[in-house]
């Protein structure tokens, strides 16, 4: 049996597209017609204040590479308000059935990468990991990790989304590790635990499966002494109540039996608002569905300008733009041909030219997280 996903290859060479792309080819073909066109990628036409983060553009570079298209881009990790994020230009047949994938490319991944980025502006100085992999299709959990490391987040728990991207996964324990040892055996479980794994992995005990949180957390102390690292609670729903009252209960505990180096790692349910009350009580946070379920970014591809004349259809702008951050954070959207506001930096820069990327296009995700982060602060993004 094979599994339900398009493969890279169809992606690649297009049939990875709506069908009417393949009835505009063949029209436009029998037509005898193949305009010089720049088509741009936008999500609002204009800046109505809400920022998002871009991501995707990586794999739109991919699957536009290698063809006889000139692409501009905003680079990964800046964020943006209205205007084109992408400006294709080239002969519409080489490009025409792309526009799915790109989109596609474009729309998933801004999406994860701007609630990754809420997630991240709410706990700034708290570490947080990426679980969310679990909640989405296995191909693209890569697609997960790389936004929610662009947004900043500081790790992720997918091992092979981690081969892709270079980067390694990390975690520890699931309750069903210390079900496997049974009630009552939870220290069992942690010692297990502390004996297998590598000296690398720290020891974060899972302490919410059977007991008390206050009462699994000291025992894991007690049971791992220095070499515990953290605690991680993941109370279910149902038993919550008072997160926060939880947490500084454990945190007494702890502290009252001279564990106060112990750390608290909490996950479960979590977004933006659980972390900005729960920041100063928790050290770190794992966060999955909020990232992982964002909707996509509402990204459009259209045809600007025909054979070097501006054209639209109803409702979108004609032209060809460029969009500019001013040093006050501002975004702003113009046409290409005019100057920009005074002092701004266009955004839109070269990344494909004969086939290929251009050299100082940076892609890599370092890059990014840093655009991400001096773009966020500049914008004032998510500050509360
Ligand atoms: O709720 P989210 O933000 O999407 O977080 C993802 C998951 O991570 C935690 O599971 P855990 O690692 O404890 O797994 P387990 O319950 O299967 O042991 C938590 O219970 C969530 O189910």
């Amino acid at each position: 049996m094979e599994f339900d996903i398009v493969g890279p290859d169809a992606i690649r060479e297009g049939s990875a597209t709506d069908a009417y792309f393949d009835r505009t080819e063949t029209t436009l073909r029998h037509a005898g017609r193949n305009p010089r066109v720049i088509a741009e990628v936008t999500a609002d036409q204009f800046p109505d204040g809400c920022y998002e983060l871009l991501s995707g553009v990586r794999d739109a570079a991919a699957l536009l590479s290698g063809r006889d298209l000139a692409v501009d881009a905003v680079p990964p990790g800046r964020l943006f308000d209205g205007g084109p994020v992408m400006r294709i230009e080239g002969d519409y047949l080489e490009f025409a059935r792309l526009e799915t994938s790109l989109l596609g490319f474009l729309s998933h991944a801004s999406g994860i990468a701007t609630a990754a980025l809420d997630v991240r502006r709410a706990a700034p100085d708290s570490l947080v990991l990426s679980f969310g992999a679990r909640h989405v299709h296995p191909s693209i959990a890569a697609v997960v990790e790389r936004g929610a490391l662009t947004a900043g987040l500081d790790g992720f728990s997918h091992v092979a989304g981690g081969e892709v991207l270079g980067r390694e996964a990390g975690g520890t324990m699931p309750h069903a590790l210390v079900l496997c040892f049974g009630r009552g055996n939870q220290e069992e479980a942690w010692q297990a635990f502390d004996e297998a794994v590598g000296p690398e992995v720290p020891r974060v005990a899972l302490c919410d499966t059977f007991d008390d949180e206050a009462d699994e957390a000291l025992r894991a102390a007690e049971t791992l002494g220095d070499r515990l690292d953290s605690v991680r609670l993941d109370t279910t729903g149902s038993r919550r109540g008072d997160f926060r009252h939880i947490i500084r209960e454990v945190r007494w505990t702890l502290d009252a039996h001279d564990h106060d180096g112990v750390g608290i790692f909490v996950s479960g349910g979590l977004g933006p608002s659980d972390l900005r009350d729960l920041r100063d009580v928790a050290d770190g946070f794992g966060v999955g569905g909020y990232v992982s379920n964002a909707d996509p970014v509402d990204f459009a591809l259209d045809i600007v300008e025909i054979d070097g004349d501006s054209v639209s259809k109803r409702g979108k702008l004609p032209g060809v733009k460029q969009v500019y951050r001013t040093p006050d954070g501002g975004h702003h959207v113009g046409l290409a041909g005019e100057a920009g506001p005074d002092d701004a930096e266009p955004l839109l820069r070269p990344l494909l030219r004969d086939g290929e990327v251009v050299a100082d296009f940076d892609l890599g995700i370092d890059a990014a997280a840093e655009r991400a982060a001096r773009d966020a602060e500049s914008c004032g993004y998510g500050s509360e």
